[in-house]
Protein backbone atom coordinates (compact mmCIF):
# COMPACT_ATOMS: atom_id res chain seq x y z
CA UNK A 1 0.00 0.00 0.00
CA UNK A 2 1.55 3.10 -0.85
CA UNK A 3 1.64 5.83 1.93
CA UNK A 4 1.64 9.75 1.57
CA UNK A 5 4.93 11.80 1.63
CA UNK A 6 3.32 15.22 2.42
CA UNK A 7 -0.23 15.30 3.34
CA UNK A 8 -1.95 19.08 4.52
CA UNK A 9 -4.97 19.25 6.54
CA UNK A 10 -6.60 22.79 6.32
CA UNK A 11 -3.52 24.10 6.43
CA UNK A 12 -3.20 28.33 7.15
CA UNK A 13 -0.99 30.87 6.92
CA UNK A 14 -1.28 34.54 7.85
CA UNK A 15 1.05 37.32 6.88
CA UNK A 16 -0.15 39.91 10.08
CA UNK A 17 -3.43 40.46 8.86
CA UNK A 18 -3.07 39.14 5.16
CA UNK A 19 -4.40 35.99 4.79
CA UNK A 20 -2.32 33.89 2.63
CA UNK A 21 -3.49 30.44 2.72
CA UNK A 22 -6.96 29.10 4.53
CA UNK A 23 -7.94 25.07 4.86
CA UNK A 24 -5.66 24.36 2.31
CA UNK A 25 -6.68 20.47 2.59
CA UNK A 26 -3.95 17.91 -0.26
CA UNK A 27 -1.74 14.89 -0.19
CA UNK A 28 0.92 13.85 -2.51
CA UNK A 29 1.55 9.91 -2.35
CA UNK A 30 4.96 8.34 -3.03
CA UNK A 31 6.71 8.94 -6.68
CA UNK A 32 3.35 10.93 -7.40
CA UNK A 33 3.55 13.45 -9.32
CA UNK A 34 1.13 16.62 -8.00
CA UNK A 35 0.52 19.67 -10.07
CA UNK A 36 -0.56 23.01 -8.31
CA UNK A 37 -2.30 25.37 -10.41
CA UNK A 38 -3.35 29.32 -9.91
CA UNK A 39 -3.50 32.33 -10.93
CA UNK A 40 -1.13 35.13 -9.69
CA UNK A 41 -1.84 35.73 -5.65
CA UNK A 42 -3.80 32.74 -5.18
CA UNK A 43 -1.54 31.33 -2.61
CA UNK A 44 0.67 28.91 -4.63
CA UNK A 45 4.58 30.10 -3.57
CA UNK A 46 2.95 30.19 0.01
CA UNK A 47 2.11 26.41 -0.32
CA UNK A 48 5.77 25.89 -1.75
CA UNK A 49 7.55 27.74 0.84
CA UNK A 50 5.20 25.80 3.72
CA UNK A 51 5.93 22.54 2.15
CA UNK A 52 9.41 23.24 2.01
CA UNK A 53 9.75 24.19 5.24
CA UNK A 54 11.14 28.50 5.05
CA UNK A 55 7.69 29.60 6.60
CA UNK A 56 5.69 28.01 9.40
CA UNK A 57 1.68 27.51 9.37
CA UNK A 58 -0.08 29.61 11.39
CA UNK A 59 -2.83 26.54 11.86
CA UNK A 60 -3.95 23.66 10.60
CA UNK A 61 -1.58 20.02 10.53
CA UNK A 62 1.46 19.58 7.81
CA UNK A 63 2.35 15.73 8.27
CA UNK A 64 5.47 13.85 6.42
CA UNK A 65 5.30 10.59 6.00
CA UNK A 66 2.26 10.27 8.47
CA UNK A 67 4.10 12.46 10.97
CA UNK A 68 3.42 15.79 12.11
CA UNK A 69 6.36 18.29 11.34
CA UNK A 70 6.74 20.59 14.44
CA UNK A 71 9.84 22.33 14.01
CA UNK A 72 9.91 24.54 10.41
CA UNK A 73 12.81 24.81 8.58
CA UNK A 74 14.82 24.37 5.11
CA UNK A 75 17.05 22.12 7.13
CA UNK A 76 14.34 20.35 8.65
CA UNK A 77 12.63 19.65 5.54
CA UNK A 78 15.55 18.26 3.67
CA UNK A 79 15.92 15.62 6.77
CA UNK A 80 12.10 15.17 5.85
CA UNK A 81 13.58 14.43 2.01
CA UNK A 82 12.05 17.24 0.80
CA UNK A 83 13.93 19.80 -1.86
CA UNK A 84 13.24 22.47 -3.49
CA UNK A 85 13.96 23.61 -6.98
CA UNK A 86 13.47 27.76 -7.06
CA UNK A 87 12.52 29.42 -10.58
CA UNK A 88 16.27 31.49 -9.98
CA UNK A 89 17.39 27.86 -9.24
CA UNK A 90 20.59 29.03 -6.59
CA UNK A 91 23.33 27.41 -9.06
CA UNK A 92 26.79 29.07 -8.90
CA UNK A 93 27.31 30.70 -12.22
CA UNK A 94 31.03 30.22 -11.69
CA UNK A 95 31.06 26.72 -10.67
CA UNK A 96 30.76 23.76 -13.24
CA UNK A 97 28.04 21.26 -14.07
CA UNK A 98 29.60 18.40 -11.18
CA UNK A 99 30.84 21.30 -9.31
CA UNK A 100 26.99 22.84 -8.47
CA UNK A 101 25.95 19.03 -7.91
CA UNK A 102 27.94 18.88 -5.08
CA UNK A 103 27.70 21.95 -3.93
CA UNK A 104 27.43 22.16 -0.11
CA UNK A 105 28.22 18.29 0.04
CA UNK A 106 31.75 18.15 -1.99
CA UNK A 107 33.68 14.86 -1.17
CA UNK A 108 36.50 15.49 0.43
CA UNK A 109 39.28 13.66 1.79
CA UNK A 110 42.00 14.54 3.93
CA UNK A 111 46.01 14.87 3.16
CA UNK A 112 48.04 15.53 5.85
CA UNK A 113 45.42 17.21 7.75
CA UNK A 114 44.64 19.06 4.33
CA UNK A 115 40.90 19.07 3.52
CA UNK A 116 41.14 18.14 -0.44
CA UNK A 117 38.10 18.32 -2.72
CA UNK A 118 37.48 14.70 -4.28
CA UNK A 119 37.22 16.30 -7.80
CA UNK A 120 37.25 13.21 -10.22
CA UNK A 121 34.95 11.00 -7.57
CA UNK A 122 32.66 14.08 -7.77
CA UNK A 123 32.59 14.44 -11.96
CA UNK A 124 32.08 10.25 -12.02
CA UNK A 125 29.35 10.56 -9.84
CA UNK A 126 27.61 13.89 -11.30
CA UNK A 127 28.65 11.63 -15.12
CA UNK A 128 26.78 8.35 -13.75
CA UNK A 129 23.75 10.61 -12.31
CA UNK A 130 22.90 12.57 -15.73
CA UNK A 131 23.71 9.52 -17.40
CA UNK A 132 20.72 7.35 -15.17
CA UNK A 133 18.07 10.39 -15.35
CA UNK A 134 19.13 10.31 -19.55
CA UNK A 135 20.62 13.84 -19.49
CA UNK A 136 23.25 15.01 -22.18
CA UNK A 137 25.29 18.09 -21.49
CA UNK A 138 28.55 18.91 -23.88
CA UNK A 139 30.91 19.08 -21.16
CA UNK A 140 30.86 18.73 -17.03
CA UNK A 141 33.48 21.30 -17.30
CA UNK A 142 31.87 24.29 -18.42
CA UNK A 143 30.71 26.65 -15.79
CA UNK A 144 26.63 26.58 -15.45
CA UNK A 145 26.88 30.20 -17.06
CA UNK A 146 27.37 28.40 -20.73
CA UNK A 147 24.56 26.56 -20.59
CA UNK A 148 20.86 27.24 -21.55
CA UNK A 149 18.03 27.90 -19.41
CA UNK A 150 16.90 24.34 -19.84
CA UNK A 151 20.09 22.99 -18.92
CA UNK A 152 20.56 24.71 -16.34
CA UNK A 153 17.13 23.50 -15.06
CA UNK A 154 17.89 19.81 -15.70
CA UNK A 155 21.35 20.77 -13.39
CA UNK A 156 19.36 22.04 -10.68
CA UNK A 157 16.97 19.11 -10.64
CA UNK A 158 19.48 16.58 -10.99
CA UNK A 159 21.35 18.18 -7.72
CA UNK A 160 18.20 18.39 -6.02
CA UNK A 161 17.61 14.37 -6.93
CA UNK A 162 21.17 13.48 -5.67
CA UNK A 163 20.23 14.31 -2.17
CA UNK A 164 17.59 10.85 -3.06
CA UNK A 165 14.52 12.82 -1.39
CA UNK A 166 11.23 11.63 -1.30
CA UNK A 167 9.73 14.94 -2.93
CA UNK A 168 11.21 17.43 -5.28
CA UNK A 169 8.99 20.97 -5.14
CA UNK A 170 9.45 22.47 -8.56
CA UNK A 171 8.64 26.24 -8.90
CA UNK A 172 7.27 27.25 -12.56
CA UNK A 173 10.39 25.40 -14.17
CA UNK A 174 9.54 25.85 -17.46
CA UNK A 175 8.15 29.07 -16.86
CA UNK A 176 11.40 30.88 -18.96
CA UNK A 177 11.25 28.35 -21.54
CA UNK A 178 10.02 27.59 -25.35
CA UNK A 179 7.14 25.00 -25.28
CA UNK A 180 10.15 22.70 -27.45
CA UNK A 181 12.64 23.68 -24.78
CA UNK A 182 10.20 23.03 -21.71
CA UNK A 183 9.80 18.92 -23.36
CA UNK A 184 13.23 17.46 -22.22
CA UNK A 185 12.57 18.96 -18.40
CA UNK A 186 9.21 17.59 -18.24
CA UNK A 187 10.23 14.18 -19.46
CA UNK A 188 13.04 14.46 -17.03
CA UNK A 189 10.48 15.07 -14.80
CA UNK A 190 8.80 11.90 -15.69
CA UNK A 191 11.20 10.00 -14.70
CA UNK A 192 11.83 11.12 -11.21
CA UNK A 193 9.39 8.50 -9.56
CA UNK A 194 11.75 6.06 -11.18
CA UNK A 195 14.27 7.25 -8.33
CA UNK A 196 11.93 7.24 -5.21
CA UNK A 197 11.03 10.91 -5.89
CA UNK A 198 7.42 12.33 -6.13
CA UNK A 199 6.93 15.75 -7.57
CA UNK A 200 5.18 19.10 -6.11
CA UNK A 201 5.33 21.01 -9.95
CA UNK A 202 3.61 24.29 -9.41
CA UNK A 203 2.90 26.10 -12.94
CA UNK A 204 1.28 28.49 -14.85
CA UNK A 205 1.89 26.31 -18.10
CA UNK A 206 -1.90 23.85 -17.77
CA UNK A 207 -0.49 22.09 -20.79
CA UNK A 208 2.57 20.82 -18.87
CA UNK A 209 1.15 20.10 -15.70
CA UNK A 210 -1.66 18.01 -17.41
CA UNK A 211 0.61 15.95 -19.23
CA UNK A 212 2.91 15.55 -16.83
CA UNK A 213 1.19 15.33 -13.12
CA UNK A 214 -1.46 12.50 -11.93
CA UNK A 215 -3.71 15.34 -10.37
CA UNK A 216 -3.75 18.80 -10.62
CA UNK A 217 -5.04 21.25 -7.21
CA UNK A 218 -6.67 24.45 -8.08
CA UNK A 219 -5.65 26.76 -5.90
CA UNK A 220 -7.58 30.07 -5.83
CA UNK A 221 -7.88 33.08 -3.56
CA UNK A 222 -5.79 31.73 -0.94
CA UNK A 223 -7.76 28.22 -1.08
CA UNK A 224 -6.99 24.83 -2.42
CA UNK A 225 -10.88 24.84 -4.05
CA UNK A 226 -10.36 21.79 -6.55
CA UNK A 227 -8.58 18.76 -7.10
CA UNK A 228 -8.70 16.90 -10.81
CA UNK A 229 -7.69 13.84 -12.54
CA UNK A 230 -5.22 14.99 -15.72
CA UNK A 231 -6.25 11.98 -17.76
CA UNK A 232 -9.67 13.66 -17.68
CA UNK A 233 -9.64 17.26 -17.53
CA UNK A 234 -9.00 19.86 -20.29
CA UNK A 235 -6.89 22.71 -20.07
CA UNK A 236 -10.25 24.81 -20.95
CA UNK A 237 -11.73 23.43 -17.91
CA UNK A 238 -8.78 23.52 -15.35
CA UNK A 239 -8.76 27.30 -16.58
CA UNK A 240 -12.25 27.69 -15.96
CA UNK A 241 -11.74 26.51 -12.20
CA UNK A 242 -8.45 28.56 -11.84
CA UNK A 243 -10.87 31.73 -12.83
CA UNK A 244 -14.29 30.37 -10.61
CA UNK A 245 -15.95 29.81 -13.82
CA UNK A 246 -19.79 29.74 -12.76
CA UNK A 247 -20.03 26.57 -14.54
CA UNK A 248 -17.34 24.83 -13.10
CA UNK A 249 -18.20 26.41 -9.15
CA UNK A 250 -21.85 25.02 -9.54
CA UNK A 251 -20.82 21.52 -10.43
CA UNK A 252 -18.17 21.54 -7.87
CA UNK A 253 -18.40 19.87 -4.41
CA UNK A 254 -17.88 22.40 -1.56
CA UNK A 255 -14.98 22.57 0.82
CA UNK A 256 -11.22 22.07 0.32
CA UNK A 257 -9.31 19.84 -1.62
CA UNK A 258 -12.56 17.82 -3.57
CA UNK A 259 -11.78 16.20 -7.03
CA UNK A 260 -13.81 16.57 -10.17
CA UNK A 261 -13.57 15.00 -13.36
CA UNK A 262 -15.16 16.19 -16.71
CA UNK A 263 -17.96 13.55 -16.03
CA UNK A 264 -18.71 14.67 -12.75
CA UNK A 265 -17.73 15.11 -9.36
CA UNK A 266 -15.91 12.64 -7.44
CA UNK A 267 -13.44 12.19 -4.36
CA UNK A 268 -9.61 11.82 -5.02
CA UNK A 269 -8.10 8.38 -3.74
CA UNK A 270 -6.61 8.55 -0.94
CA UNK A 271 -3.95 6.16 -0.07
N1 LIG B 1 5.36 38.22 3.07
C1 LIG B 1 4.11 38.57 2.81
N2 LIG B 1 3.49 39.52 3.53
C2 LIG B 1 2.19 39.86 3.28
N3 LIG B 1 1.44 39.29 2.32
C3 LIG B 1 2.00 38.34 1.56
C4 LIG B 1 3.36 37.93 1.76
N4 LIG B 1 3.64 36.96 0.85
C5 LIG B 1 2.50 36.79 0.13
N5 LIG B 1 1.53 37.61 0.56
C6 LIG B 1 0.17 37.67 0.03
O1 LIG B 1 -0.38 36.37 0.08
C7 LIG B 1 -1.17 36.12 -1.08
C8 LIG B 1 -0.66 34.87 -1.78
O2 LIG B 1 0.64 35.16 -2.30
P1 LIG B 1 1.55 34.05 -3.03
O3 LIG B 1 2.86 34.71 -3.32
O4 LIG B 1 1.56 32.81 -2.23
O5 LIG B 1 0.73 33.82 -4.37
P2 LIG B 1 1.17 33.08 -5.74
O6 LIG B 1 0.03 32.25 -6.15
O7 LIG B 1 2.47 32.41 -5.56
O8 LIG B 1 1.35 34.29 -6.75
P3 LIG B 1 2.43 34.45 -7.95
O9 LIG B 1 2.10 33.44 -8.97
O10 LIG B 1 2.14 35.86 -8.40
O11 LIG B 1 3.79 34.31 -7.34
C9 LIG B 1 -1.11 37.38 -1.93
O12 LIG B 1 -2.25 38.15 -1.66
C10 LIG B 1 0.14 38.06 -1.44
O13 LIG B 1 0.05 39.46 -1.59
Amino acid sequence: MSTNVIEAINLQKKYGDVTALRNATFHIGEREIVGFAGDNGAGKSTLMKLVAGSIGHTAGQLLFAGKERQATSPEQARRDGIEIVYQDLALCDNLNVYENIYLGRELVSSVGGIRVLKHSAMRRGAHELLERLGIELTSMLDPVSTLSGGQRQMVAICRATAFQPKLIVMDEPTAALSVGAGQPLLELIRRLPGEGTAVMLVSHRLSDVLTTCSRVYVVRHGEVTTCVESATTSEATLLQLMEGHPDQEAGRPQGSGKSITESGPALPARS
